[in-house]
């Protein structure tokens, strides 16, 4: 596909003869204009330079969209797209470990499993009564598929926070709006 300047783009810009840009891809609005929707006026407004933003503001919907395809004339000349150039990428380990290492996170994760440790030393025996109790109580209020799912739910999101740490998604830019090329 032709890689087009931003000068030649902005000559397309009279009543007959209407590019506009729109994520870094240039399309021939032209014979489009009578048909459009949002009334001719709004693309003769924009003609010749990149309209993205106001595109999205009216968030036009995928039919819009599809017509997109056949009014494509070229690209935009090194215009990278944002989210095109960082995909999301799937950090594993420790360096997942360190995208969410914040003060506050580090001592939870250590200090949890060492109080939690320190507890079931000192307090064996006691804790095994109170489980025993708890156990008893939980099967003779509810049946004891219930207790099952509970303490079921309560480890899967255990386990989920602990795989949070480990799994990372880093979404790199792609929540961030594409940046726009404007033509002034
Ligand atoms: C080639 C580019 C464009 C195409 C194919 C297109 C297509 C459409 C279509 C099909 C609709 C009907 C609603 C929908 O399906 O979303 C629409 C509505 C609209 N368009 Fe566009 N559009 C384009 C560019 C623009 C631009 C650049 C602007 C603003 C500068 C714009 C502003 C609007 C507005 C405000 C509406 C809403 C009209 C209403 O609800 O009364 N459009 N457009």
């Amino acid at each position: 596909m032709t890689a087009l300047g931003l000068e030649e783009i902005q000559r397309h810009n009279t009543n007959d003869d209407i590019w506009i840009i729109l994520h870094g891809v240039v399309y021939n609005v032209s014979k489009y204009l009578e048909n459009h929707p949002g009334g001719p006026e709004l693309l003769l407004e924009v003609a010749g330079q990149d309209a993205t933003k106001f595109f999205e503001e009216a968030l036009h919907s995928e039919d819009a969209r599809d017509i997109l395809p056949r009014l494509k004339v070229g690209n935009v000349e090194g215009y990278r797209r944002l989210d095109e150039v960082s995909d999301s990428i799937l950090i594993v380990g420790a360096q997942a470990a360190a995208k969410r290492a914040s003060p506050a996170n580090v001592v939870i994760l250590v200090a949890a499993p060492l109080v939690v440790a320190t507890f079931l030393g000192y307090h064996g025996d006691e804790l095994q009564s109170l489980r025993s109790a708890l156990a008893q109580a939980l099967t003779d209020a509810h049946p004891l598929w219930f207790s099952g799912v509970i303490l079921l739910i309560l480890c899967l999101a255990g386990l989920g926070t602990w795989a949070s740490y480990i799994i990372y998604v880093d979404y790199g830019d792609l929540k961030k709006f594409p940046s726009h090329i404007r033509i002034e």
